[in-house]
């Protein structure tokens, strides 16, 4: 069993790096739920803080830090939409960044995966999640306020669309999306490299600046993550 023995920040606001007696380097998060595991990652307590690890192949957000994101804007007290929560794997990690001073509205269409996430968001009073289908944001609009940060990992062919509506609804001028782009799901038959081009010019004929486009192989085999600015409605 490898034991923790350094924690380190990194260049993002509460986004830590744990090395293990074994050599391995994970991310971790500090836990807003202490005592609660995830999705079975290891925590562990360094005077008196309990973190969790952050295993960036269960979450494209870990891998795109691990991948060279330039800049994070998730950080402490940031209103987070997030559509595609599944289970809520990434957005528990979100929900410790943000901390109590943020919120994070969740929204997933699956019932079977929303129970598990309500489990999740029982132990963190930040994270709201909405059962709801992305595409009709106007089921969902008196329940979530204009948020900084709009995050998407829907794997559907028509996420841009979605995620730019949604942006629309909910997004602040000068906000930011995350989009995970998972190229299958929008044409088997293109290269991956040619579908994100076609994503990132949807976004930028629709207001946004894309900043960065990362590629996160080896954490998902064909998935980019874009990191883009919105100039407004
Ligand atoms: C790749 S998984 C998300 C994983 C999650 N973001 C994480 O990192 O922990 C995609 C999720 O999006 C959900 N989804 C797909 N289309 C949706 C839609 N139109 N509205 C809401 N959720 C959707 C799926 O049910 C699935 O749980």
């Amino acid at each position: 069993m490898s034991e923790l023995v350094k924690i380190s920040k990194t260049q993002f606001e509460n986004v830590f790096q744990c090395e293990f007696n074994d050599g391995t380097v994970r991310l971790c998060t500090k836990n807003l739920a202490p005592g609660f595991s995830v999705y079975g990652e290891r925590l562990f307590k360094v005077e008196g803080i309990e973190y969790r690890e952050w295993n960036a192949f269960r979450s494209k957000l870990g891998g795109a830090i691990l991948k060279g994101l330039k800049q994070n804007p998730i950080v402490k007290g940031t209103k987070v939409l997030y559509l595609g929560a599944a289970s809520g794997t990434t957005p528990s990690h979100v929900s410790d960044i943000v901390e109590l001073e943020g919120k994070v509205y969740g929204v997933e269409f699956s019932p079977r995966v929303v129970r598990e996430f309500l489990l999740v968001a029982q132990h963190r009073p930040n994270l709201f999640p909405i059962l709801a289908d992305a595409r009709f944001p106007q089921y969902y609009r008196t329940l979530v306020e204009d948020v900084d940060v709009l995050y998407v990992d829907i794997a559907q062919p028509d996420e841009t669309d979605i995620a730019i509506y949604n942006a629309k609804f909910f997004l602040k001028n000068g906000g930011y999306m995350m989009m995970a782009i998972k190229a299958r799901s929008i044409d088997v038959t293109k290269e991956p490299t040619e579908i994100y081009e076609m994503e990132v010019n949807k976004l930028k004929e629709n207001n946004f600046d894309v900043i960065q486009v990362i590629q996160l192989d080896p954490y998902d085999k064909d998935h980019a993550m874009v990191l883009a600015k919105y100039k407004g409605k």
